[in-house]
């Protein structure tokens, strides 16, 4: 591969990354549950220093906020995109819009119980 070409794939790539933060921005500003994800995210962190939880947890706890955020931001994808669809009042888009809450509220759930399992045994 040509030098030029492989600076070119690397720009590119650099350029996809600037999209990327630009989305997580987006979901930022229009997405108040990405705040609370975000509240949520800061008060397990401060939990985890407090409870001083061993490696193999705090990778648990940091790998569930990072699913919680990414299902979030594309339940939020999807809203926007069946939004654009139709703004009227569709059973299917009612439908893809339950599907994409559905995803948000398992991961918080999954989440819910892990720090149970987790903390609870720090309290005793
Ligand atoms: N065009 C539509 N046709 C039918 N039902 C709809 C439509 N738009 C929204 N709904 C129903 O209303 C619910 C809430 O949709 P809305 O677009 O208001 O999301 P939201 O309240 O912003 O959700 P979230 O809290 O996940 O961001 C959907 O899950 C769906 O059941």
């Amino acid at each position: 591969m040509m030098k030029e070409e492989k600076n070119m794939i690397m720009k590119q790539h650099l350029i996809s990354y600037k999209y990327g933060i630009r989305g997580i921005w987006l979901a930022f500003c229009y997405e108040h549950s990405m705040r609370f994800h975000l509240v949520a995210a800061i008060a397990v962190i401060i939990l985890n220093y407090v409870l001083k939880v061993n490696h193999t947890e705090w990778l648990i706890t940091l790998i569930l906020i990072v699913l919680a955020w990414m299902a979030e931001i594309f339940n939020t994808a999807i809203e926007k995109l069946a939004d654009k669809v139709t703004t009227n009042h569709d059973a299917l888009i009612g439908q893809v819009k339950d599907l994409a809450s559905g995803a948000v509220l398992i991961i918080c759930l999954f989440s819910a119980l892990c720090a149970a399992i987790i903390y609870v045994p720090y309290l005793y």
